[in-house]
């Protein structure tokens, strides 16, 4: 059966070449050029992939991607990105978009992103009733092929691998806190690889993609009948897990009542679908994953406190990419072959320049980040190295982040610059200048988190 592909664009050359481009590769296409038409299209069925711009001429793609996914929950949502908008993409990630793709768009990268995302949709996104033994052991697959991975040498990977094979083998449930794109599901898949539950499922569960009125079902599943859409038994994401571990990946993202919901059935290890008066005993390792302030959402309220402490038995930090020093060409390499092998290139390394742009860019988005960007180098790549000239624009000339646009203006901004090196001190005290010293403000002029800021005034020796 073909795929449908929703491809939304204002751009209407752009879009009909791409639906033309799709629909030779045997894809069902249709296009919409505007959030409301897309979602009118969306309203009447449900696409395998939506292909939709981040900025729209009546809404942006993150308004859109909200309503995707609470509409069709199996939907594979990938942004289409300008350089300049790679944060609001990595953003998009936290919300349950399954990537994003740089534009210009490259038809083989597109292709293969297309392809994964069907994949995912098939596997990770299953109706749950059908799980099979088969079903479990490919989404199993589908994760993680755990020799492959690179494991690293920076104190912090050292560190990093040493609490994941001291916890694995335990019960203790883990939470796993890093930037989006840091590798917290890989994590998590790891220690379930080293776990005594390896053999036994491995569900991953993205909760920022759940819809607060479809939750409960989703995680505990329904019987026929119980409420309009019900039309058969469905098997919820716990007794799926049962035996092995769940994986809540975004777990700040889930509403008050289903933390109320969740803990309980964590507590009492038995859960109860949605219309049955029957509980199920369940056997489950947790495993969470955030990239929010928890503890913060706690004070706030928002968070339950008595959920956090029981996900939280054993914490890990997922590392920035750019805080890992000596293992960030490490990374380069691995992704290097991949996207070789992805490819069929046979692309042999990058250029010391593109080394030195690699070590000194801040990865706002991290292995998804330097991963996308590999891909695309290689695509373009004729020779055998991979040269600057192939890199996009926004790693060779990091700007300060587009909405900071009202403080600082156009001429200025070239002198803000950050992370090439010799001018990073004197642009953090630019900035800082620029906004009074409110640190908070500097470090959105820079488009860096504060934290980083701090650190980098650390290193310079910057006193306010
Ligand atoms: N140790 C590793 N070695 C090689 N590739 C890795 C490693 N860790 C993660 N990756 C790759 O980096 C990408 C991002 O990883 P992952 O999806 O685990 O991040 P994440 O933190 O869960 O992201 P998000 O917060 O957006 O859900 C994936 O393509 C993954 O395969």
């Amino acid at each position: 059966m073909s795929h449908k592909i929703l491809v939304i664009d204002d751009d209407v050359p752009f879009c009909e070449m791409l639906k033309t481009f799709l629909s030779k590769k045997g894809y069902i296409v249709a296009n919409a050029f505007n959030s409301v038409e897309a979602q009118q299209l969306i309203g009447k069925e449900c696409y395998d992939i939506v292909l939709t711009d981040v900025r729209l001429p009546d809404s942006d793609g993150i308004e859109l991607l909200k309503h995707i996914k609470a509409t069709c929950i199996s939907t594979q949502v990938i942004l289409m990105t300008g350089y300049t908008e790679i944060k609001t993409a990595v953003n998009a990630m936290k919300l349950g978009a399954f990537d994003y793709v740089a534009k210009p768009i490259n038809p083989d990268e597109i292709l293969l992103t297309i392809k994964q995302a069907l994949d995912k949709k098939n596997i990770v996104v299953h109706d749950v009733k059908d799980l099979s033994p088969d079903n479990n052991a490919k989404t199993k697959e589908t994760v993680t092929n755990e020799d492959e991975y690179v494991k690293g040498n920076s104190k912090v990977s050292k560190q990093l691998n040493e609490y994941i094979e001291l916890v694995a083998p335990t019960n203790m449930s883990v939470l796993i806190i890093g930037d989006s794109g840091t590798g917290k599901e890989h994590i998590a898949h790891s220690i379930h690889l080293k776990s005594k539950r390896k053999d036994k499922p491995y569900i991953a569960v993205d909760c920022g993609a759940i819809p607060k009125d479809l939750a409960s079902s989703e995680f505990f599943g329904h019987i026929k009948g119980s409420f309009t859409g019900a039309v058969t038994d469905k098997v919820g994401h716990f007794e799926a897990a049962n035996g092995g571990t769940i994986f809540l990946d975004e777990v700040g993202n889930l509403s008050y009542e289903v933390q109320v919901q969740l803990l309980r059935a964590l507590q009492e290890r038995k859960v109860k679908p949605v219309g049955s008066s029957t509980e199920i005993d369940v056997d489950i390792r947790v495993i969470a994953a955030t990239n929010e302030d928890l503890p913060k959402a706690v004070r706030e309220g928002e968070f339950r406190e008595d959920l956090y402490h029981r996900l939280n038995e054993f914490g890990i930090v997922a590392p920035k990419l750019a805080d890992r020093g000596e293992d960030i060409l490490m990374f380069a390499n691995y992704f290097l072959k991949k996207s070789n092998r992805e490819l069929e290139k046979n692309v042999n390394k990058f250029s010391g320049e593109v080394e030195r742009v690699f070590l000194t860019y801040e990865w706002p988005g991290n292995l998804r980040e330097m991963k996308n960007i590999i891909k695309r180098s290689v695509l373009l790549t004729r020779g055998d190295v991979v040269e600057e000239n192939v890199l996009p624009e926004e790693i060779l000339n990091p700007r300060i982040n587009t909405h900071s646009t009202d403080i600082v203006s156009a001429g200025q901004e070239e002198d803000l610059k950050l992370f090439s090196s010799r001018n990073e001190e004197q642009a953090i005290r630019t900035a800082l200048e620029k906004v009074k010293f409110n640190k908070t403000k500097a470090a959105q002029v820079l488009g860096i988190d504060r934290k980083t800021l701090y650190n980098k005034m650390k290193l310079y020796n910057i006193e306010l």
